[in-house]
């Protein structure tokens, strides 16, 4: 089992200022200009979506309304550098250089890679998304959502989503970026440590896009579908593409994945083989557990179609037995949902082995008192 961590967006907030102690006592710096207590009300935040930051742009709009007034309507620029040195304070010591290494290493393949398809790098979608997506999405309510959703398995949705021209597109521009790797002979970080092939999209300049997405897209539909597991406040993402097939990656094992929300779509090539595996969703203490016949299911990807699931549920895939298979994964995260997982020890309303073992309880317990008012009957009538 492996749940990578590799390639994800530096933690944000939540951390308690607590910084591992240096050799020598670093000056004592005082800021000049200090966050305001109480929000700004009437201000109104300006949006950080389209620059490449190192924390969720979200934050930076969040924080703008708690400025000292007098920075309020100074430039963007200068407003980030602010706030930015004010977020990198409460990431631990190992946290904030690996930030900033991620940071560099992003902003080296941005200034030297030239896109080929730039019309992906910005949200169309009309051009991106099947006509019935688009509609159930604009609808924007329960039942237009489950109108082209089906669950063949409990917890595994599956939908029509990617028009075929963006998964032409796609392929195209990751192909154009592996020859750029392979030219330069730029060492680039795989998505996560279970491949040897596949590229970061957050990490040549598709993240702002890949945000849009997750907030208008897949965020609306884990609301309604996944709301036990920090759905609806899906904040982050590590989006990727795999890729399969004899000269690529063959298979991959069983595992979970760094995320709350899993979206996986596949982008063609031709192919056969490839399936993915599930085996219930479990919590922490039980990944390793066995499976009960009903959470096994395998799925058979199809160019285009998504399948959306939540992180926790254990799957693998089978081997691409030939061709070449490339699929697009969105991992998404909730930061509220992992701070609130810390206070609890019960996720019987996800968790297969947590919901099996408070049945077992119920049922001991009821069976328990059944047998002591027998036995009370019992006296009695003697
Ligand atoms: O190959 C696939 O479709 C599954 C990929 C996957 O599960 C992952 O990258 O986390
Ligand atoms: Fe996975």
């Amino acid at each position: 089992m492996s749940g990578d961590r590799r390639g994800s967006p530096p933690v944000t907030g939540g951390g308690n200022g607590v910084v591992e102690p240096e050799k020598k006592p670093a000056p004592v710096i005082v800021p000049s200009q200090r966050l305001r207590l109480h929000a700004n009300k009437d201000h109104m935040p300006e949006s950080y979506e389209d620059l490449q930051l190192d924390f969720c742009p979200s934050i930076f709009s969040s924080l703008e309304k708690y400025l000292p007034p007098n920075m309020l309507h100074d430039s963007r620029e200068e407003k980030v550098k602010f706030m930015r040195d004010i977020l990198l304070k409460y990431l631990p010591h190992g946290e904030r250089t690996r930030a900033q290494k991620h940071r560099e290493y992003r902003q080296k393949i941005i200034s030297h890679y030239k896109p080929l398809k730039r019309e992906l790098y910005t949200m169309h979608p009309v051009a991106f998304f099947v006509p019935s997506f688009m509609k159930a999405i604009n609808d924007n309510t329960e039942d237009s959502l489950r109108s082209i959703i089906s669950e063949p398995s409990p917890g595994v949705l599956t939908f029509e989503m990617l028009q075929p021209r963006f998964c032409e597109l796609l392929v195209a521009e990751v192909e154009n970026f592996e020859a750029w790797v392979n030219d330069t002979k730029f060492r680039i970080m795989r998505p996560n440590t279970m491949n040897k092939y596949g590229a970061v999209l957050d990490d040549f300049g598709l993240e702002t896009m890949l945000d849009k997405l997750m907030d208008g897209f897949i965020r609306p539909i884990s609301k309604v579908f996944f709301p036990d597991v920090g759905g609806a406040t899906l904040d982050s993402h590590h989006g990727f593409v795999v890729e399969y097939g004899k000269d690529w990656d063959v298979d991959l094992g069983f595992h979970v994945d760094d995320s709350e929300v899993t979206l996986n779509v596949c982008l063609g090539k031709q192919f056969s083989g490839g399936e993915l595996f599930f085996r219930g969703t479990r919590c922490d203490k039980h990944v390793n557990t066995g499976s009960q016949a009903e959470e096994i299911f395998d799925f058979s990807h199809i160019p285009g179609r998504a399948v959306l699931h939540l992180g926790r549920h254990r799957h693998g895939a089978r081997a691409t037995t030939s061709g070449h298979r490339i699929n697009l994964l969105l991992w998404c995260r909730s930061s509220v949902f992992r701070e609130m997982k810390k206070y609890q020890k019960d996720f019987s309303n996800w968790c297969g082995e947590c919901s099996r073992e408070k049945k077992e309880r119920q049922r001991t317990s009821i069976a328990a008192t059944k047998s002591e008012l027998l036995r009370k009957d019992g006296e009695s009538v003697a």
